[in-house]
């Protein structure tokens, strides 16, 4: 089953929305894989965005990530990266379609509230970064009410 890595950014922490954001994947029917309050260290973070780190915002972001604590998880489910994409909605929250975590929830690009990985392989990557120890194995009993 497909993996995702979700970040609920400093923002996110700090404006207490925690519970609302786990809980939009959790109602969608999402497994929860692995799960940490972190506070990354400027190194960290630059690896975390390493393909970003020739654009003009990169200082910033990095700043911004290491600003607070993050929420670090792992979401597991049938196509969890491309729709996880879809329940975040658009990076710049100005093009966020309301219904979204960041149409919702943010106003500028730079306070997005949250990361989701872009790609299978990102994800890989990301998932191997913050989970080092692997995400969490357990099955939910719900899976035969989510998927046929
Ligand atoms: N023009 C910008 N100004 C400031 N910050 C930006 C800008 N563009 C992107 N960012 C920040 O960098 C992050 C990574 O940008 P990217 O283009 O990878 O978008 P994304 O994949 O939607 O975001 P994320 O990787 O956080 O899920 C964005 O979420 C945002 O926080």
């Amino acid at each position: 089953m497909e993996q995702t890595f979700i970040m609920i950014k400093p923002d996110g922490v700090q404006r207490g929305l925690v519970g609302e954001i786990i809980g939009r994947f959790e109602k969608k029917g999402f497994s929860l894989k692995g799960l940490k309050l972190i506070t990354v260290e400027r190194l960290f973070a630059e690896r975390h965005y390493a393909d970003l780190s020739a654009k003009p915002f990169f200082n910033g972001l990095v700043e911004y990530i290491i600003s607070g604590p993050v929420v670090a998880m792992v979401w597991e489910g049938k196509n969890v990266v491309t729709t996880g994409r879809k329940i975040i909605g658009a990076t710049n929250p100005a093009d966020s379609a309301p219904g979204t975590i960041r149409g919702d929830y943010a106003i500028d690009i730079g306070r997005n509230v949250i990361h989701g990985s872009d790609s299978v392989e990102s994800a890989r990557k990301e998932i191997a970064l913050w989970f080092p120890e692997g995400p969490v194995s357990w099955s939910s009993s719900l899976h035969p009410w989510i998927y046929e």
